[in-house]
């Protein structure tokens, strides 16, 4: 399939630089995200909170197989931590052109001060638990790569032009 998914760090840009790359191309934008919430009807932290995380995971390996159905080309986000799972690896290939949105710690942790959205970074030191986190993911983004860009620095219509230079 030839949709475009955007992977990468919590705080990166997936979510809003996917929003302006769908609509710079006119095209359909998806966040697994907010699928999950929309099909749970409830918040990302209140189902960690009340389910757990295996169960979270498990619902992103879901909306993977829905989007294998979907013909028409999409732009889609994905959470920071679905291409963690292998059956989620390979189902992120199939799916289309995969653009790794990369962003130093120091920057995500810039972003992301003060958000108490995303479960995996609450409780600890900022910093320290994005590094933690970052080392064992950043080798699996770089893995399933086609495209990847560096954000630090830049605004959203620098990234979508990138992007849109490689996989538009
Ligand atoms: N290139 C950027 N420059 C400035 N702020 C950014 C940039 N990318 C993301 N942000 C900000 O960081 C926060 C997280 O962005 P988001 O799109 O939700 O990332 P993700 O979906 O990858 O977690 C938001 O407040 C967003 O506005
Ligand atoms: O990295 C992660 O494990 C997560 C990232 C979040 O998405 P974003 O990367 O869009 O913040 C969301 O899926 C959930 O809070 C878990
Ligand atoms: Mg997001």
């Amino acid at each position: 399939m030839n949709h475009v998914i955007l992977i990468g760090f919590m705080g990166c840009g997936k979510s809003s630089v996917g929003k302006a790359l769908a609509d710079a191309l006119h095209e359909p934008f998806v966040d697994t995200d907010v699928l999950i919430e929309e099909q749970e009807g409830r918040k990302i932290s209140d189902i960690f909170r009340e389910s757990g995380e295996e169960y979270f995971r498990e619902l992103e390996t879901l909306v993977l197989r829905q989007l294998l159905r979907s013909e028409e080309r999409q732009i889609i986000a994905v959470g920071g931590g679905l291409p963690v799972r292998p059956v989620n690896q390979k189902y992120l290939k199939q799916l289309g052109t995969v653009v790794y949105l990369m962003a130093q710690p120091d920057t995500l942790a810039a972003r992301l001060q003060g958000d108490d959205t995303r479960p995996m970074l609450q409780g600890g030191e900022l910093k320290r638990r994005i590094r933690e986190l970052m080392d064992a993911r950043e080798e699996i983004y770089d893995g399933l790569a086609d495209v990847r860009v560096v954000t630090d620095g830049k605004d959203f219509a620098e990234i979508v032009k990138e992007i849109a230079r490689y996989a538009g």
